[in-house]
């Protein structure tokens, strides 16, 4: 029998993954994923079925594991300097207001830009044609400028140039003193010791740093914005990390300020009673927030200053939400922050702690792309805050740290939903009486 090669393998995954999408889209009378300028700015609903976002995922691991394998290994080096060039030249597109002068219908003449932006023409011209093989902006016409689905997200989405200048002014620079950060600090975990300090040359934390900064802090909170926006870590997915349906005790988002994550939990379960933990100076960002939802919605959220720090009050049958939070602080520190949750925990065994978090996996067990996704994100938060994403092990590792001899936070499930990024650890608490009656 004729073995496959790797390359007809993949091939042949890419194939059938691409005809689920392309039957779904048939089916439900979508438009099927097209380069045509003005292509919908959603690829697939994210109601879609599971085995067709599955399908996805499939073909966007394949696709990059045959380009892999089709590309000659010298041309590793060339293709890092196009990514970098291609971020440089998003950059300048930006920075130079480019994007919102091309219409969201039609195009324009690269030299009608050029004079809208004060730009030299041939310049333009280099940085738009870069920028175009990664579908971002497209010439229908020659000489002419107009939107991709990706590009026209810059005119539409208000926090994308913010986000994008937070990433190319901070994150950038920051990366490229990870070695010096390593060289200087090795193994420190001190949030004022990291690749922050080198690059931006101040002596405080990143946080402190930001905040102290409003232009950065704007951007940073475009940042945010957008990140909670974006399909990998999209706030709806708050919606299926637990069966809410079933859940009448209160749901307390710890850090969870301004209270996008509640909101978005109200509206699903009319129900539910939510309570948003953060600091004070934070808080008001709830505030603000909240006195524009409806009356039914502000009534069933509250907003309360806690420390993270400190324990909780015992609230019976609560679901505490701990959502992109853990990965911000070491070792010793997330393990004082589940710590603090004990003895509610204790007090109270229907109640639940849902870590929201990035879960790295084994190196190869998922698609490559989504890996990768998780990856940078655990690079960044070394460079940034000298913390990680951890894996299952680390995490098992922090709730055996975070018990006593009365009482173990014990692992009860791990969901993911296809496409996102993130993983829901639902952890419980078991009485070290009832396990050794058990044992
Ligand atoms: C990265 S955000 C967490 C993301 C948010 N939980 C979500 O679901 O999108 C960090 C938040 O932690 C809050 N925070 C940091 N240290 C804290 C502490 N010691 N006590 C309470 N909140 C804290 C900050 O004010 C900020 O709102």
């Amino acid at each position: 029998m004729c073995k496959t090669s790797p390359i007809e393998a993949y091939a042949d995954e890419i194939c059938s993954a691409a005809k689920i999408i392309a039957g779904y889209c048939a089916l439900e009378k979508i438009p099927q994923p097209s380069f045509e300028p003005h292509a919908p700015s959603v690829t697939l609903p994210p109601s879609a079925p599971t085995h067709v976002l599955e399908a996805r995922q499939r073909l966007i691991g394949a696709a990059a594991k045959i380009q892999q394998l089709a590309t000659e290994p010298s041309e590793f080096l060339p293709g890092l300097a196009v990514q970098y060039q291609l971020t440089a030249s998003i950059r300048w597109l930006a920075h130079f207001s480019v994007l919102p002068c091309v219409p969201l219908q039609g195009s324009v003449p690269y030299s009608d830009i050029a004079s809208m932006c004060n730009v030299p023409v041939r310049t333009l011209r280099s940085v738009v044609r870069l920028a175009m093989t990664a579908n971002f902006l497209c010439e229908p016409v020659v000489g002419e400028v107009a939107h991709t689905s990706i590009s026209s997200q810059f005119v539409t989405k208000p926090a994308y140039p913010g986000w994008m200048k937070f990433m190319t002014e901070f994150y950038m620079p920051v990366s490229c003193k990870f070695v010096e950060a390593t060289e200087k600090w090795g193994t420190s975990v001190r949030k004022d010791q990291t690749a922050v300090n080198l690059a931006m040359g101040t002596e405080l934390s990143s946080f402190d740093y930001i905040t102290g900064n409003r232009d950065l802090s704007r951007k940073f909170a475009a940042y945010m914005k957008g990140v909670q926006a974006s399909e990998g870590t999209n706030i709806r997915y708050i919606l299926t990390s637990f069966d809410w349906r079933w859940h009448s005790g209160p749901v307390i988002h710890m850090a969870g300020s301004p209270g996008t994550v509640a909101i978005a939990l109200a509206e699903a379960f009319p129900h539910l009673k939510l309570l948003v933990q953060d600091f004070p100076d934070t808080i008001k960002h709830s505030h603000g927030l909240l006195a524009v939802q409806s009356q039914e919605i502000r009534s069933r959220i509250t907003t309360a200053e806690h420390n993270i720090f400190e324990p909780q009050p015992h609230v019976p049958g609560a679901v505490y939400i701990l959502r992109m939070l853990l990965h911000n602080w070491c070792d010793a520190e997330a393990t004082k922050i589940l710590a603090s949750l004990l003895p509610a925990m204790k007090s109270n065994p229907s109640a639940r702690i849902l870590i929201i978090d990035t879960l790295l996996p084994e190196p190869g067990t998922v698609d490559s792309v989504s890996e990768a996704m998780m990856r940078y994100r655990d690079m960044t938060m070394m460079q940034v805050f000298n913390t990680k994403e951890r894996d299952l092990d680390e995490f098992k590792a922090l709730f055996e740290q975070a018990s006593d001899h009365e009482a173990r936070l014990v692992l009860k499930s791990i969901r993911h939903h296809p496409g996102s990024t993130l993983s829901v650890l639902e952890v419980g608490c078991e009485m070290e009486s009832e396990s050794l009656a058990e044992g």
